[in-house]
């Protein structure tokens, strides 16, 4: 990581990679300034971890939604994140969130409010999707923004697919973008 750049720490959980895979191209979007640390099976993190999310310039929320919502491991986190909440180290961080699952809808905008309450919970100040739907006859699953949300990126993955094969490009193009654009704006808030 360059000396001059924020610093954008993605947590997230993945069951089975397809999130993963999401994940990977939030960080890729945001460049050499993202930095990945995936929940363990058991909802942890190791300590340099969370080192890493206390000095962060943004901190990105990311999970698949599970029955509606993040799956437990991701809550396992968020109570975890309770100490710094007391302390307020989070305070004034940007935040932004990424969620995937099989359905269209899915009930992936529960997951996406969850996040953005432990956000606020914490003072940070959300990111939001930023930008226009692919909502035309003539859309696909290869276009940008497919899902149509605006809270934060909201993936497709169907629920017979390998990680290979879902989520696919239009999702991978939304986070990828989505990343960048969180770098952008922790670019000029870190300066
Ligand atoms: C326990 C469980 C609950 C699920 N609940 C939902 C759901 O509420 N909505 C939905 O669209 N898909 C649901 N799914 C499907 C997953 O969101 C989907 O398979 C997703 O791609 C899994 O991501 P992962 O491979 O990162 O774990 C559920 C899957 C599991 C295992």
């Amino acid at each position: 990581m360059e000396a001059n750049m924020a610093n954008i720490e993605i947590v997230y959980f993945s069951g089975y990679g397809h999130t993963d895979r999401l994940a990977q191209a939030v960080a890729d979007g945001a460049g050499n300034s993202a930095r990945l640390w995936k929940l363990s099976e058991n909802g942890t993190l190791p300590d340099d971890a969370w080192e890493a999310l206390d000095q962060a310039d943004a901190i990105l929320y990311g999970s698949p939604t599970y029955m509606g919502g993040p799956a437990w491991q991701f809550k396992r986190f968020a109570d975890d994140s309770s100490k710094r909440w007391f302390a307020r180290d989070w305070q004034d961080k940007l935040a932004g969130g990424f969620t995937n699952s099989a359905s269209t809808n899915g009930d992936k905008g529960s997951t996406l409010a969850y996040f953005n309450t432990l956000a606020s919970q914490h003072g940070q100040i959300w990111v939001s999707l930023g930008q226009a739907p692919s909502n035309t006859l003539a859309s696909t699953p290869s276009d940008i923004n497919w899902g149509g949300g605006s809270v934060g990126v909201t993936a497709i993955s169907p629920s017979d697919s390998s990680p290979d094969q879902g989520p696919r490009n239009g999702d991978l193009d939304s986070a990828r973008a989505f990343g960048a654009r969180v770098a952008s704006l922790a670019e000029r808030f870190a300066a």
